[in-house]
């Protein structure tokens, strides 16, 4: 099965850019503050527009709206609602696609499960640890079982352990669930526990590079510079 193409992909922020991931597969995008990386998963799900062709699972997606394309988004900053409670929060991607009432609670309550946040299901995000918040909200973006995963940032501002912990159980279950992953991070290591392969952006512009760690004898700036 085909997985996700960008041909030409350009915006006031990123310059033509081509990129192809196979179908289960991870690559992680590195590179510097300000540099486009939220900006092109933000036109992946739809939400910015932009030139050129996402194609995911061999369907162009120009004029597809977010909701339909199949795509689970995990912004940077969570976006959960603040009114409602964990589950309600899961239950809400599922309201724009078929089955009954009794079989969305099941999908909900299955995936509170494997994303260890069951036991918060009827809390509302504000009483909520980092940790929590940081697992509701993949829980959300997961509920659909989406074709592609976007994860922006998932794991910013917890303590090593806690993030090794879920880079861990979220590696597992991407890989469980067969998903794609495209995943925006600063962190070499974050990219290594849960990508395949890294590219780069840096000034707009998306590089396929080897070199992840820095040294002094480089003369150019590895991936997370
Ligand atoms: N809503 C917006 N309106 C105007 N400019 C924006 C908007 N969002 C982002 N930008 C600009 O687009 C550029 C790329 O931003 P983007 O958030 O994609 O970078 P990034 O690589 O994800 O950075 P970071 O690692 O700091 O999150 C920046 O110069 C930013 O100021």
């Amino acid at each position: 099965m085909p997985g996700l193409q960008l041909e030409g992909v350009a915006n006031a922020v990123l310059a033509p850019l081509a990129l192809r991931v196979r179908a289960g597969e991870a690559v992680a995008i590195l590179g510097p503050s300000g540099a486009g990386k939220s900006t092109l998963l933000k036109i992946i799900a739809g939400l910015l527009p932009h030139r050129g062709r996402v194609v995911l699972g061999g369907q162009d997606l120009t004029g597809t709206p977010p909701h339909r394309r199949g795509i689970g988004y995990m912004s940077q900053d969570l976006h959960l609602f603040p009114h409602l409670t964990v589950a309600q929060n899961l239950h809400l991607p599922l309201l724009f696609h078929r089955g009954t009432r009794t079989a969305r609670t099941a999908r909900v309550a299955e995936t509170l499960r494997l994303c260890s946040i069951a036991h918060r299901a009827d809390r509302r995000p504000a009483s909520l640890s980092g940790g929590e918040r940081q697992r509701a909200a993949l829980a959300r973006a997961l509920v659909a079982r989406p074709r592609l995963l976007l994860l922006d940032e998932p794991f910013a501002n917890l303590d090593h352990a806690t993030r090794a912990t879920l880079w861990r159980e979220v590696d597992s279950l991407r890989r469980d669930l067969g998903m794609t992953a495209l995943i925006v991070t600063h962190d070499p290591a974050e990219a290594a526990a849960l990508a395949d392969r890294s590219v780069r952006i840096a000034g707009g512009i998306l590089t396929e590079r080897t070199d992840t760690t820095c040294s002094p004898l480089m003369t150019t700036p590895c991936f997370a510079c």
